[in-house]
């Protein structure tokens, strides 16, 4: 695996959920597979899960890491190309990441959409530079359209709660919040689910208020519905999540309807699961009683995050080390 950055770079999607059991169920089974490689997380927003999983997949693998704060401890970065660098910009990407690249073996980075322009933040320039200009293989951390390190998790965490013959009924819906949110996690798990259900996996359901559509680029053979109640029958997995709007890009519409989940709504699914992506707003995107409640998964989800990593990390330290060995 030479980046990752969506579903695409993927080539066999139930076996790499396999192979990131196996990493469960056996850690350290290449704890020397990694030694005297360096992993490079570069943060330009905030980060508790992704920062902390990534970190412990690498040191189970024999890595070593250095995290950089790039927001925060890193000079103001140009993305821009043809611009004379007179203002508040210091060191623009093309020095940056390829002075990251002289570091590290492999190097993750995270950056957020604006949320105002949506060609800018749908174009992934500052990705398509980092991955460019670092000349090492790259894993995304969350970019401004996708999370899919969160979405393999994603899938790891369903398939490990599913044991019935027949295909599970995964549900994304859609929850309230008091900011615009991006729409990364959302694409991303439902590129995933779609994914999932052209290799006839799972059904796939997202329900959201209108205005709420998603690109369609991430959603093909999905049922869309615009009703909670009615997505919610027969559910057996719930993901809940807040995105801001794609069409009218990064604003928020009023919704009358009640659209967090609490305990009556959940009582119309079967039995379903819950999901999250973390971090959640109690009690505005999801009730208290069903995130303490016994059908949540949100803390095994995040656990399964180590996985998730581990299994890209290996994939990348594998092909590294073939092509050493040519
Ligand atoms: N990495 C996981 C989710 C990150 C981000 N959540 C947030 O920014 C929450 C912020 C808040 O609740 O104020 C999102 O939804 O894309
Ligand atoms: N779910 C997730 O990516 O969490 P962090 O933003 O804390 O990394």
């Amino acid at each position: 695996m030479k980046q990752f950055f969506s579903v695409a770079d993927v080539i066999d999607l139930s076996g790499i959920v396999d192979e990131a059991l196996r990493l469960k169920r056996e850690p350290f089974a290449y704890s020397n597979l990694g030694k005297r490689k360096t992993l490079g997380l570069v943060f330009l927003n905030p980060s508790l899960r992704t920062r902390l999983s990534t970190h412990k997949a690498a040191a189970n693998l024999g890595m070593d890491v250095m995290v950089m704060n790039m927001d925060k401890d890193g000079w103001a970065l140009e993305t821009r190309d043809g611009v004379a660098m007179d203002g508040t910009t210091v060191e623009h990407i093309r020095e940056a990441a390829a002075v990251m690249g002289q570091y590290c073996d492999i190097l993750g980075i995270r950056s957020f959409p604006k949320l105002v322009d949506q060609e800018e933040d749908y174009s992934e320039d500052l990705f398509g530079k980092f991955i460019r200009f670092c000349g090492v293989p790259v894993i995304s951390l969350e970019s401004a359209t996708r999370h899919p390190l969160q979405s393999l998790t994603d899938l790891i965490t369903i398939r490990e709660h599913w044991k019935d013959d027949r295909k599970p009924k995964v549900v994304m819906a859609w929850a309230p919040h008091v900011k615009a949110l991006p729409q990364a996690v959302p694409n991303s798990f439902a590129e995933w689910m779609c994914r999932a259900q052209a290799e006839n996996i799972l059904d796939f359901t997202i329900a959201h208020p209108a205005g709420y559509e998603l690109s369609s680029v991430f959603t093909q053979g999905a049922t869309v519905k615009y009703a909670l109640d009615d997505a919610l029958e027969g559910a057996d997995f719930i993901y809940v999540k807040n995105w801001s709007s794609f069409k009218d890009y990064g604003k928020i519409h009023s919704v009358r309807e009640q659209w967090m989940l609490d305990q009556g709504k959940l009582e119309l699914t079967n039995q379903a699961k819950v999901m999250h992506c973390l971090p959640v707003r109690r009690d505005v995107e999801l009730a208290s009683e069903v995130l303490d409640g016994p059908q949540s998964l949100v803390i095994e989800e995040a656990g399964n995050r180590v996985w998730a990593a581990q299994v890209v990390l290996k994939r990348m330290l594998d092909e590294l080390t073939t092509l050493n060995q040519l």
